[in-house]
């Protein structure tokens, strides 16, 4: 990987341990060797740029300064990338593999301006608009030719979308819309990109059309002056202020003045509006909801690589860091060998597999739904909502936490910036917000699942995703083993027991309450099954690839699939345990063996550790860690990164003369 570098000693003597080819098992984390040949161009091809070389540490700067130095870095890249394709380099939806992935997540630590432009504006164009449409703004979209945004989150309403309260009436005399923010809290606040960068947006409003109302409905809006990049009439816009994270994604608020649009300007792929003025329904007004599971699907995928960078760091530095001995006659030893610093990183390093391979699944699942619902048919619709809704809940959830635990594993230095950790958590963090709130996308599953149960007991064929509850009807679960299989089906017992019991007590609400109302009470268990639905999802699909990675892969890599594949399922199950005593039957022998099972699982996979961290291909360029750098030099990168403070430009700074002294002298 990096042949010239002078790697620390310890971290190679942990090398030279792995058991497997590292470069078998980069392959297979990216798809094939053409994918990973592509990342690695792409990454060496665009992060080599001059003008990306600065030494400006954006931390340092003032809010204001960090959206500029941002601009200035999407435009180095936008530069690259139109060099890149007039050199004849043919790359597929190059814009988005470079702007919307990880290889520019040390380039916009804070997150990109052009963020939702990448991932939600060219994708409402493509979803919702007519090829007319497409033709007139797509392709300058997907060129960055013009800038966008998806604006629907208002003031006062994110969740429920019915309730947005913008308006967009339709003036059959001018065959304009007028679009209208009626109240404060109808103002649009969150987008991406909205507050100074983009001139166009996609806006979600309230349709009325000859003194009726036809539901929530996209137009498509030039914000602001190609030329002189002023708001358009009508337009009231700007910023939203410092957040948790996210600082350079210049999210932004929206207000319309009776801001007039042509006809053309709503996307009409569903639904439409005639130039007299009639209203022609689309089949189902969920389709105007496909950009929102398009992006739940790519946060899935974007948790495990921020997860992949968060265990690079921790386990890397675990490897190069010594700390209190063990053994009292031996050296202090790799703070790895500490069983409890591999209990923080490991089950953390299999959860990037198995969230990887469950993200693999879901495109997959959304490519193939996707294509049946542009042919007309619906069917599998609610299939791909509840799936993408529960995943993305419980990826952002449980990558938040590892998150957290690998900054925690590596003790003081974790809480430095230049750790990298702050940012990964940032923007992980922030997934747990957007994108639908995690409870009320938790809820969104139980719906399909509460379906599912009361289709076993009418008796019905269940799809493959729930077929496990016909299993526990007919009384094949519950039964304890320890192995990932007997895991699984503990799991798949204790799901079906708690969607079971969440029915039951729906059903009771419901002979005194409305449907609604008896749905919300029982809200606690059916966000609980929700959540445990997904790790069956997780945990089967991890066991599903790890059993055909024994065909296509050496047997060294299989092996360690397997150890993986082991510490994945006994750390789900210590961690479930309580949801699984209400429905399986455990000895206290059992509970002390899968322990035992636990701990053993830890200390085979040890040696290939390292091993698989580096197969996660993370070029320091990308990782941006003083901790987690391939060659493990983390004292004197602490050092160099400490001196580069601007506060340590002067010896003494001006404070001293203005405060400190004046203070000193007083007390004299
Ligand atoms: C630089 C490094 C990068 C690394 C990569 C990282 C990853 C990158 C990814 C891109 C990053 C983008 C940056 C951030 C962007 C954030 C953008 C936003 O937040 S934008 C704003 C995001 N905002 C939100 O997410 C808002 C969340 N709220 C909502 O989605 C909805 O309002 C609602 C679903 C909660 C309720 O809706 P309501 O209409 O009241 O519906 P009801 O409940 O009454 O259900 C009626 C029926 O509809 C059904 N159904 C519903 N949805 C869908 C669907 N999608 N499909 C199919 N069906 C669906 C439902 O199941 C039900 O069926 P049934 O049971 O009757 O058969
Ligand atoms: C960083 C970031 C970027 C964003 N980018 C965009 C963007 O580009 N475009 C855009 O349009 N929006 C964007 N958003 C908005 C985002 O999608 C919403 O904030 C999100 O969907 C949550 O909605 P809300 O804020 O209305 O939460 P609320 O619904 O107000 O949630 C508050 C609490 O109420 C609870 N709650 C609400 N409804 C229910 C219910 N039915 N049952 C049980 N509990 C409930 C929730 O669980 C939560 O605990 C962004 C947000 C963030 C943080």
């Amino acid at each position: 990987m990096v042949a010239a570098q002078k790697i620390n000693k310890d971290l190679q003597e942990e090398r030279d341990k792995v058991t497997f080819v590292i470069e078998e098992f980069a392959k297979w984390f990216y798809g094939g060797p053409r994918q990973l040949h592509e990342k690695r161009f792409l990454e060496n091809y665009i992060l080599s740029d001059p003008d990306l070389q600065s030494d400006v540490d954006p931390s340092y700067l003032s809010h204001k300064e960090k959206y500029e130095e941002a601009i200035r870095r999407v435009v180095v890249i936008l530069k690259r990338i139109d060099k890149l394709q007039a050199e004849g380099h043919k790359i597929d939806n190059v814009h988005k593999k470079v702007l919307g992935s990880m290889i520019v997540s040390n380039v916009f630590k804070e997150g990109s301006p052009l963020t939702t432009h990448i991932g939600m504006f060219g994708q409402a164009l493509a979803s919702l608009g007519t090829p007319e449409q497409q033709a007139e703004w797509l392709d300058r979209a997907l060129r960055c030719r013009i800038w966008g945004t998806y604006v629907q989150t208002e003031l006062g309403h994110g969740t429920f979308v019915r309730g947005l309260e913008v308006t967009s009436t339709y003036d059959p005399k001018t065959k304009e819309f007028v679009i209208n923010s009626p109240t404060t809290t109808s103002y649009k606040w969150w987008p991406g990109g909205l507050a100074h960068t983009v001139n166009h947006v996609v806006v979600f409003a309230q349709l009325y059309s000859l003194g009726k109302h036809h539901g929530i409905q996209p137009f498509i809006v030039q914000v602001r002056d190609f030329e002189t990049h002023k708001p358009m009439k009508g337009i009231i816009i700007g910023e939203i202020g410092t957040k948790v994270g996210f600082n350079t994604v210049n999210n932004g608020f929206l207000a319309f003045d009776n801001v007039r649009i042509p006809l053309k300007n709503m996307l009409m792929r569903n639904s439409q509006v005639l130039e007299n003025g009639e209203f022609i329904k689309s089949q189902s007004p969920v389709l105007n909801y496909g950009v929102m599971t398009e992006v739940r699907v790519d946060i899935v995928n974007g948790m495990a690589q921020h997860l992949a960078k968060a265990v690079t760091i921790a386990m890397r530095y675990s490897t190069v860091r010594r700390q209190s001995p063990i053994d009292p006659k031996l050296p202090e030893p790799k703070i790895i060998e500490h069983v409890t610093q591999q209990m923080k990183i490991f089950p953390a390093i299999a959860k990037v597999i198995a969230i990887k391979v469950a993200a693999d699944k879901l495109y997959n699942l959304y490519d193939e739904i996707t294509a049946e619902v542009k042919s007309g048919n619906l069917s599998r619709l609610p299939d791909l909502h509840a799936l993408s809704c529960c995943l993305k809940v419980v990826t952002t959830n449980e990558v938040a936490q590892s998150v957290q635990i690998c900054r925690l594993a590596c003790g003081g230095h974790g809480f430095l910036n230049s750790s990298g950790f702050h940012d990964i958590y940032g923007n992980v963090v922030a997934a747990q917000h957007y994108e639908g709130e995690n409870t009320v996308l938790l809820l969104q599953t139980a719906r399909y699942l509460i379906k599912a149960w009361s289709q076993v007991l009418q008796g019905k064929k269940l799809t493959p995703s729930v077929e496990y509850l016909s299993a526990y009807k007919s009384g094949q679960l519950g039964k304890w083993k320890g192995s990932p299989n007997g895991i699984l089906t503990a799991l798949q017992a204790a799901t079906a027991g708690q969607i079971a019991l969440a029915y039951k007590h729906l059903e009771e609400r419901k002979k005194t309450s409305s449907v609604e109302v008896a749905t919300s009470q029982t809200g606690i268990e059916l966000a609980k099954a929700s959540e445990l639905h997904c790790q069956v999802f997780l945990l089967s699909s991890l066991m599903w690839s790890v059993n055909r990675a024994a065909k296509y892969f050496s047997k060294a890599l299989g092996e360690v699939f397997q150890d993986i594949l082991h510490i994945y399922a006994y750390d789900l199950a210590l961690r479930n345990l309580g949801s699984m005593l209400q429905f399986v039957s455990f000895s206290s022998a059992d509970l002390e063996q899968l322990q035992m099972d636990f701990e053993a699982s830890l200390k085979k996979f040890k040696n290939n550790s390292i091993g698989v961290v580096d197969g996660f291909d993370i070029p320091d360029s990308v990782l941006g860690s003083t901790l987690g750098a391939y060659d493990g030099d983390v004292y004197e990168r602490l050092l160099s990164a400490a001196k580069k403070s601007p506060l340590n430009q002067e010896d003494v700074n001006k404070s001293f003369d203005l405060y400190l002294k004046p203070f000193i002298k007083s007390n004299l």
